[in-house]
């Protein structure tokens, strides 16, 4: 039997997505690690931890966690930076009113620094913007995906935190900023659509870029034994067929004054500290402190702070 068969039988899964490439894909992800392996690291020391947020299937919350996950971390006291990866079509901007003038294009194309594109948020976070609607961005090469990541080495106060929100999908490039993290955050919720996105997602990370531990979120569910539930489900599934190693981080149930936060543009941990959603975010940031320091990044892998040599302090 198939391994895709194997699958839907052991989760009741469907519809595994297939992992081929085109010659094309294949030559840039090449491409992209050969940089990485050419890259001169000018160690210094390593104070950020950088987690992504990814999940696969769009809709999921990926952008809403990651908000959330960051301004509950700098409410926290952490100095936080988010990264709005979903290139082309982002919106974490959107979500926090921000109105940024300038993106990562502006970046790409050597108008400005890295630097020049921090936006302050409330409670000192600092967000990097995608930029939206602008369909050279959505169709970025990995070369430059390689080039936005080694720009955070030249940061001139690299934060405590840097939280990735990743774009939907497979795509190399998603997988490729989540590779470049010390730790991914996979974001599911209880539809079948979203497990086997996020079962794709997982063997994509753990074949081709080596990323071995997932930290799972249950997302817009009804209570916390539905989100063990699906954890389950998917550790199952993972643990038979792909050599990682997932946990349980934690749930956001389905809450109504996250779409009003929405609509007001702003977070709900910042709008709505005591709604049932900001307290599973803030469970969330408490977990982020029992993670442990993270591992030394592969000097094969481009990874984001490469240029800093030593673990975090303080984790
Ligand atoms: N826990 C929740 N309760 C209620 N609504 C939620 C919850 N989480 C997310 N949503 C809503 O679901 C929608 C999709 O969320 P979000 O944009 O964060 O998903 P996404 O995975 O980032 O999507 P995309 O891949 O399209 O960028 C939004 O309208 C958001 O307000």
């Amino acid at each position: 039997m198939s391994e895709a068969m194997q699958v839907n039988q052991a989760a009741g899964l469907h519809n595994l997505f297939s992992t081929a490439r085109t010659q094309t894909q294949q030559d840039e992800l090449d491409a992209f690690h050969q940089a990485a392996s050419l890259r001169p690291v000018v160690p210094r020391a390593r104070t950020t931890r950088t987690i992504a947020v990814a999940g696969g299937k769009g809709g999921v919350g990926k952008t809403t966690v990651a908000v959330n996950l960051a301004m509950a971390m700098a409410m926290a006291g952490r100095d936080v930076m988010l990264l709005d990866a979903d290139m082309g079509v982002a919106n974490v901007d959107v979500q926090l009113g921000l109105n940024p003038s300038r993106h990562i294009g502006h970046l790409l194309e050597g108008k400005c620094t890295l630097q020049d594109l921090i936006i302050p948020a409330q409670h000192g976070l600092k967000v990097i913007p995608g930029g939206s609607g602008i369909r050279r961005l959505a169709k970025m090469v990995n070369g430059e995906h390689a080039a936005v990541i080694r720009a955070f080495d030249d940061l001139i106060q690299p934060p405590d935190v840097l939280v990735v929100d990743s774009a939907a999908g497979v795509a190399d490039n998603v997988a490729m900023f989540a590779a470049a993290s010390d730790d991914v955050v996979i974001v599911v919720c209880d539809e079948l659509a979203s497990l086997t996105d996020a079962y794709a997602l997982i063997k994509i990370l753990a074949h081709d870029f080596g990323v071995r531990r997932f930290h799972i979120v249950a997302n817009m569910v009804r209570q916390a034994s539905d989100a063990k539930k699906l954890y389950e489900k998917l550790a199952r599934v993972c643990g038979r067929f792909l050599d990682v190693a997932l946990d349980y981080m934690g749930m956001v149930p389905h809450d109504e004054w996250l779409r009003q936060a929405i609509r007001r543009q702003g977070a709900v941990v910042d709008l709505w500290p005591s709604s049932r959603a900001a307290m599973g975010f803030k469970q969330l940031a408490g977990a982020v402190d029992t993670w442990g320091k993270p591992a030394y990044p592969d000097l094969g892998r481009i990874a984001f702070f490469s240029g800093q040599s030593a673990p975090a302090a303080g984790w």
